[in-house]
Formats: C-alpha cells, structure tokens, sequence
C-alpha cells in the first residue's frame, strides 16, 4: 500500500505569507499605509504566548505594524473592553485579535461583541459569523484556522471540492462549525460530528475529506480513515514524551498519524500542518481588512 501524501502546511503558509508580504508593500507604496495589527493576550498561559508571539513575528516579517498587549490575568472586564473599544477607535490598526480562552472572570462573548467587525480579523463577531453562515463569505472575515483548512484541502485536491463526503468531527464557534460552513458553500455534504455522535468510526468511514477538530490526542484511529481519504487535523495536544528524556513532551494531533498514513491518500502533520496555516490566514485577513477600511478594492482571494 502506498503511503499517504505529506501535507507541507508550512511550506504553503510561506507562499500564502509572501504573497501577502508583496501585497503589503504594493499597499505601503501607494497609499502609504501600512496593516496594522493588535493582538491582546490576557494572562499567562505559556501556549497562548507562543502563538502571540509567532503572530507578532509573522506580522513583522509581512511588513505590518503589529502591537502586542499583555494584560494580567487579574484584569478587570471593564479595562478589557475599554483597550478594545480604544482599539476600535485607533485609525492605526486595521485587526483586532483577543487571544481565547479569556481568564473565567471575562465574558468572552461581550469582548467579542465589542471588536469592530471590520477589525474582527478572528471572524468571531457575530456580523462575521452571520455573512459565513449565510453564505456571503467574500463580504466576511472568515475564521483563520478554518480557511488555512480549506486552502490546504484546495491546494491538495484542486479547487473544486464539490460533491465530496466531509465530515467535520467537531462543533466549537472557532473550528467545526466555520469548517463546516465553509465545506458546504464548497458543495461538499457536509457531516458535523461530535462527542455525542454515534459510531464515530464509522461515520469517519464514510468520509473523502475528514477534519479533525477535537483536542484529544490521536482520538481518530488510522483505521477509520477510509482508503484514500484527505485528512486535515487541526488537534494540538501536548504528550509526555518520556522517551525523549525525563520530562520532555511533545505535539500530537486528533489523528493516529502513523496508522493513519496507511489509509489516507493525504494527511497533514501535526505540527507542521495547520498551525501554520492559522498565522498565515491571520496576515491575510489583517490586510483584508486594512484596505476595506481604506476603501480600496477587493483583491483576489486567496482561496
Ligand atoms: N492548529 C490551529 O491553528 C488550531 C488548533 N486548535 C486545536 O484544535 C482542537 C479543537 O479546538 P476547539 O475547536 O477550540 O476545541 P473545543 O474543545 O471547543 O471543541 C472540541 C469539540 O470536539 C468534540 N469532542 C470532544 N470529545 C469528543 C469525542 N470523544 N468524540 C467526538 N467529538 C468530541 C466536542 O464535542 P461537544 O460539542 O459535544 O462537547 C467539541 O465539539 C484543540 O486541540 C485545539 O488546540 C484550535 C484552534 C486553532
Ligand atoms: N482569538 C484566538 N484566535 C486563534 O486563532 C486562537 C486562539 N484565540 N486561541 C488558541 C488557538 C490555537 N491557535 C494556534 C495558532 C498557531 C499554532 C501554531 O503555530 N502551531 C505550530 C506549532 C506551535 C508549537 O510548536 O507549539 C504548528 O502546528 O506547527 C497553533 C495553534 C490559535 N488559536
């Protein structure tokens, strides 16, 4: 049996990245502005600080401004929502981004709320939300981490989708069901499942295109993955990885990637995959939304 194709998420985010890099300065040099981006990070979880930093980096490597602020984990919702009501206001930045979860004390959905939709660069607003769903996704800000998804899938199994099995296991606001509306605008038949769904393995049979989206390690066996099938796992687990030495840990996916390899005609890695991909759509949405705040024409997708 032949093994699976290796998705190279990086490798496609650095041509995304590039692109966009080019776009940036042809944006800089015309009309001297340059996409601005905040990112607000409240607390300290040391993996929400890692892909801060790897967005500030990324802005600043695409030629963007970008502003980082770190806010204590005992800030006050009412100083949340005052930094992003001065962001909204803040002709500078064109993408607001409030890294989740937020500390229990927050409403996230009242943070959310408040963000611009113009400068939501998440896709979370509920304006966002309702233009996806609604199938009016070139007017939208669309979820990074979803559209990374579906640029890997086009850039696998070329631009027309229609027709294929999808199932998305999953349902959260910020993976499953922006995927799912993606894949359906898409004409896939889409199957959302989830941890109430009944024989999970055999719905994930059935699939062309599967997507992983649950954030339990190698949760989806190799074998359930139907021959040929194309295999998006956006699960980032961190395991103990004793045999690295004492202490040491590692990143896994939802999907058992050296089982699965037997079956898939292609799969993504974890990490290497999506991950990539989440940052890379980050820079496109940021400077999406930087010229429709300038009013300046929508240029071609990039997917
Ligand atoms: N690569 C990237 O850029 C990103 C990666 N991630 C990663 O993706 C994963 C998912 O993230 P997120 O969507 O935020 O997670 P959530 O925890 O919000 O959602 C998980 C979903 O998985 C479902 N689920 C849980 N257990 C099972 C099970 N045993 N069988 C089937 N379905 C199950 C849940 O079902 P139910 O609704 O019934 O509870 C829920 O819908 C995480 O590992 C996260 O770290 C997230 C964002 C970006
Ligand atoms: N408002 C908001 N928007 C988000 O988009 C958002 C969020 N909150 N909260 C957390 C999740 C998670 N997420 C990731 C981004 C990049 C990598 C990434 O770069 N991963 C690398 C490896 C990272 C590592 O080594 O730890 C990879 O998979 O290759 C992973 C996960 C964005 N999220």
């Amino acid at each position: 049996m032949p093994e699976a194709q290796i998705i190279d998420g990086k490798a496609i985010a650095e041509t995304v990245r590039e692109e966009i890099t080019r776009r940036a300065a042809a944006l800089l040099e015309t009309s001297g502005v340059r996409p601005g981006l905040a990112v607000v990070l409240v607390g300290e979880d040391p993996a929400s600080q890692v892909y801060v930093r790897n967005k500030d980096r990324a802005a600043e490597a695409c030629g963007f401004h970008s502003l980082k602020h770190t806010l204590p984990a005992e800030t006050s919702e009412a100083d949340v929502l005052s930094l992003v009501d001065k962001l909204n206001n803040d002709p500078d930045i064109h993408g607001i981004l409030v890294q989740l979860p937020l500390p229990g004390h927050i409403d996230e959905s009242k943070v959310l709320r408040l963000i611009r939709p113009e400068k939501d660069v998440d896709g979370f607003h509920p304006v966002n939300v309702g233009l996806l769903t609604a199938g009016e996704r070139a007017s939208a800000l669309v979820p990074c981490t979803p559209a990374g998804c579906l640029v890997l899938l086009k850039r696998t199994l070329g631009d027309t989708l229609a027709g294929q099995n999808a199932v998305v296991v999953g349902r959260s606001n910020i993976v499953g069901k922006p995927m799912a509306s993606l894949l359906l605008q898409e004409s896939c038949t889409v199957t959302i499942a989830h941890s109430r769904t009944r024989n999970l393995p055999d719905v994930v049979r059935a699939a062309d295109i599967v997507v992983a989206a649950v954030g339990r390690p190698q949760i989806i066996g190799g074998d359930w993955i139907g021959q040929g099938a194309t295999v998006i796992d956006v699960g980032i687990n961190r395991i103990p990885a004793p045999e690295r030495g004492e202490g040491k840990s590692r990143l896994v996916g939802d999907v058992a990637f050296e089982e699965a390899l037997e079956h898939a005609g292609a799969i993504t890695p974890v990490p290497g995959g999506v991950g990539p991909m989440t940052i890379a759509m980050l820079m496109v949405n940021t400077l999406t939304a930087a010229r429709r705040l300038l009013n300046l024409q929508e240029e071609d997708p990039l997917f």
